[in-house]
């Protein structure tokens, strides 16, 4: 596989408290890639531990074959990956256009697709909002401007934590349908989200984690279909 991120027997603790356990995992170009498993399984880890924020990890990251193991989360930034964290990522104090304006940079590759045009057609209920500030939108509103400013930064990957966590089901069926076209325009997404149906299907690949490793991974269609998937997930 032409892989972006490859990680490989990827550890972390946090103190005394070892979490991740030795995960291997790779997403390759323009794949979808869903991210599974009960509460304080350690997906939340994994993610934080291949931005750089968890400072006490071990394994070998690397970002299309150059080593980010011990990256800082900025250098991560600026070599392709954008996150979007669950409920925050945006200016409180900046406008929705200054939010998404800040956020713009070409991407790695000189692509220049998502423009500020293009992400207010994506988002239309950005567009009506312009000039409230961060703060003053909903946390649906929010969640969408974060996706926004994401795509503004022409990432190669998007990491997208609990995107729709606690939202209105209107707005969740918004969110899935923008994932859908992210998934389109061929950059590549690591989705972790509570509704496991809307991952698999919407999902190349998923990886399962249990404990702090990978305990199922493959074709999303496949674990769909596999019977040890619902003890796994508790379901
Ligand atoms: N900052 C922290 N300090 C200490 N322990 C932590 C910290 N963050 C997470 N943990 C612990 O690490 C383990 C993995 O948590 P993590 O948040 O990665 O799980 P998760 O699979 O993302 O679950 P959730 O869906 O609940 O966020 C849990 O036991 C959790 O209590």
């Amino acid at each position: 596989m032409d892989a972006i991120l490859h990680a490989q027997d990827v550890h972390a603790w946090y103190g005394s408290s070892h979490v991740l356990h030795g995960v291997d995992f790779a997403i390759g170009r323009g794949e979808t890639v869903g991210l599974l498993g009960r509460n304080g399984m350690g997906k939340s880890t994994l993610i934080r531990t291949l931005l750089g924020h968890v400072p006490q990890r071990d394994g070998r990251v690397t970002l299309f074959g150059r080593d980010v193991s011990r990256a800082r989360p900025h250098e991560i930034a600026r070599r392709g990956v954008a996150f979007v964290p669950e409920g925050r990522g945006v200016f409180p104090n900046l406008s929705v256009r200054e939010n998404l304006l800040m956020a713009a940079r070409k991407g790695l590759d000189g692509r220049a697709d998502w423009t500020y045009e293009r992400v207010l057609q994506t988002f239309p209920r950005l567009q009506e909002r312009l000039g409230n500030l961060g703060a003053q939108l909903s946390g649906g509103e929010q969640q969408m401007l974060s996706i926004g400013r994401a795509l503004m930064t022409h990432p190669e990957l998007i990491i997208l934590d609990e995107a729709t966590e606690g939202l209105a089901p209107l707005i969740v069926a918004e969110i899935w349908k923008v994932i859908g076209e992210i998934r389109a325009s061929g950059i590549a997404t690591l989705i972790v989200d509570r509704d496991y149906r809307r991952v698999l299907a919407g999902a190349d690949r998923a990886v399962v984690i249990q404990k702090g490793r990978v305990a199922m991974a493959g074709k999303a269609a496949e674990l769909a279909a596999d019977p040890a998937l619902a003890g796994y997930l508790g379901i």
